[in-house]
């Protein structure tokens, strides 16, 4: 197993003049599942977005180690699976070939097995080769579990993971979380008390809104 950590040193992150958060100082390890909280608005999708370089903090650093060994930026995204409400999906291509498409972006060999496994788990096998514009929110949102999970990265962020989900759907996340939990870093940004349930440490943003 990999040893995996995501060091936040000094971050603070303004919109214009609306401070977001201020001087955050966190280490994220594997084996853990972290809970990021917080009310609408305040600052749980941006912080993901920090942690997984898609944004820039204002101020601070983010640094992830494999292994004690520091990751380029350029680099993240093999290590990384995400998912979140503005995960791009194609809507004109089918389920599978917009998984043969980020594999290929990814630099990776597209498993077809793994991939037929994850669709199995996420009951998403028999509209494999349907178009994603043809998918309700909940088939798109277990979409991005899929996507997530098949090149089998280190960390798994999940922005509003259960959004749009029914319970069973809700039930096969916690399932995989919990599956994973030993070997791999996770983080839940939510306002789910479910969803926080399963976290074992807690970051609440509501303690870095002052000056
Ligand atoms: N690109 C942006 N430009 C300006 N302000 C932004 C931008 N993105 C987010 N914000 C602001 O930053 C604050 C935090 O937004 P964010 O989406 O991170 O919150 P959140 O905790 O994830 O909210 P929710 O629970 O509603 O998803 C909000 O006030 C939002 O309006």
């Amino acid at each position: 197993m990999t040893n995996y950590s995501i060091e936040v040193q000094n971050l603070v992150k303004f919109f214009g003049r609306r401070l977001i958060f201020n001087d955050i100082n966190y280490s994220f390890n594997s084996s853990t599942v972290y809970g990021i909280s917080g009310p609408n608005g305040s600052g749980k999708s941006t912080f993901v977005k920090i942690l997984s370089c898609i944004i820039s903090p204002t101020k601070g650093k983010v640094v992830h180690k494999a292994d004690n060994k520091i990751i380029e930026e350029e680099k993240l995204h093999n290590h990384i699976g995400f998912v979140s409400p503005y995960l791009f999906l194609y809507d004109e291509f089918t389920a599978e070939e917009n998984l043969i498409h980020f594999s290929k972006i990814r630099g990776k060999i597209f498993e077809q097995e793994y991939s037929n496994f994850l669709l199995n788990e996420f009951n998403l096998l028999e509209r494999k080769n349907d178009q994603i514009k043809g998918y309700s929110s909940g088939m798109k949102q277990r979409l991005k579990f899929v996507f997530a999970l098949l090149h089998n990265p280190e960390v798994l962020i999940f922005d509003e993971p259960t959004s749009n989900l029914d319970n069973n759907g809700k039930e096969k996340v916690y399932e995989f979380i919990n599956k994973l939990k030993k070997e791999k870093l996770i983080i839940i940004a939510s306002n789910e008390d479910t969803d926080l349930s399963y976290c074992e440490k807690i970051l609440e943003l509501e303690k870095y809104k002052n000056k």
